[in-house]
């Protein structure tokens, strides 16, 4: 089994797209790069950080040849995308994706591939609030969880090559499926990123009612929101478009609970507060050590040997037919 590549095709050329042709070149993984973007501007700024060797705004050129095709565009544009792409893909080739929901990228993207391609969608657990081909960086994987929700029919001999290569960048995998994806990220990176969206509107709002100086004085905890919140627009719209229902259902969640601190608050419950806090300080520590071990793996040596595939099954997948 070989992590190694002759030719990638990354269509969209963003802050994940630019960070994978980055630690893909970085570590030896590829012999080729191809680099689709919709608009001229986006491949000229591509090509003059030498993000690849070809530059095209026809992604059926892009991928010719390629034997690692990831879409790295928002999920808004998978259908299109992948329609084009379909007739020139190699047989044989690996598509993936790095969208930020799993099961609508997969009724939207399957049906227009030919059988004769393995389809492995799949998600980074890693990002900033930056966009762009300019924003990219190669270390950006490392020690992050990547995702993989391979459909049932995909030989394990593929998933695994497609694993070993995220590996290589850095990444741990686990894989899992679309479904409940799509639920464990609606919690843990959805709602938060609408929570953030929503603080920062009403902050500003506020600050336009009363005309005072909120923003300029607001404290370090604020200032964290509105990180959050300057995250890239278009694709944040087509996350919430697309993993509708598991959103709306981990907010329902949320809000019961939000409604229980704001009991503990009116009724002086500071028994309440204190046990709740002191719970989610111990969580924040564990989650900081938990990465300091996994940022310590050995990522940054050029990629020598595929390491021994170790990717973890968390459950069968359960949507790759559904398209
Ligand atoms: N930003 C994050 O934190 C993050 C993390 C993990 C996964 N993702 C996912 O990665 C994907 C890309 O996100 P990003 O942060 O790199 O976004 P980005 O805005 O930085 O880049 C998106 C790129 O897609 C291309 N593009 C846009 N519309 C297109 C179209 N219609 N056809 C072809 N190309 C088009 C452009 O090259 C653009 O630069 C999204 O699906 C997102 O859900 C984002
Ligand atoms: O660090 C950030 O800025 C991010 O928001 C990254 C983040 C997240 O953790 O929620 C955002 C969206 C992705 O799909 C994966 C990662």
């Amino acid at each position: 089994m070989s992590v190694h590549f002759r030719k990638l095709a990354l269509i969209g050329i963003g802050l994940i797209g630019s960070s994978i042709a980055l630690a893909a070149r970085r570590q030896g993984l590829v012999d080729v790069i191809s680099v689709m973007t919709r608009r001229q501007e986006t491949l000229e700024e591509a090509r003059a950080l030498g993000l690849g060797d070809i530059y095209t705004r026809d992604a059926a050129e892009a991928v010719r040849g390629a034997d690692l095709v990831i879409l790295c565009a928002p999920v808004g544009a998978y259908d299109t995308l992948a329609q084009a792409i379909a007739p020139a893909l190699e047989p044989g080739a690996i598509v993936s994706d790095v969208g930020s929901v799993k099961e609508h990228v997969v009724k939207v993207v399957a049906p227009h591939l030919p059988p004769t391609v393995h389809f492995i969608p799949g998600h980074p657990l890693a990002g900033t609030e930056h966009s762009g081909p300019s924003a990219g960086f190669p270390e950006l994987f490392a020690g992050r969880w990547c995702v993989l929700t391979p459909g049932s029919d995909v030989p394990e001999a593929q998933t695994a090559r497609l694993a070993a290569f995220w590996r290589a960048m850095g990444s741990n995998v686990e894989c899992m499926d679309a479904a409940h994806h799509d639920m464990v990220l609606a919690i843990t990176s959805h709602v938060p990123h609408l929570v953030a969206y929503n603080i920062v509107g009403t902050v500003a709002d506020l600050e336009a009612a009363t005309q005072s100086e909120v923003i300029k004085f607001s404290a370090s905890g604020f200032r964290d929101f509105t990180r959050i919140a300057a995250s890239d627009p278009v694709m944040w719209r087509d996350v919430f478009l697309t993993n509708r229902d598991a959103v709306l259902e981990m907010l329902g969640r949320f809000l019961e609970d939000l409604s229980v601190l704001q009991r503990a608050v009116r009724n002086g419950d500071g028994d309440s507060l204190e046990a709740m806090f002191t719970r989610t300080r111990a969580i924040r520590r564990s989650i900081i050590n938990a990465g300091q071990e996994t940022a310590a793996a050995d990522f940054g040596r050029p990629h020598e040997a595929p390491p021994a595939p170790e990717t973890k099954i968390v459950r069968d997948h359960g949507g790759g037919d559904d398209a």
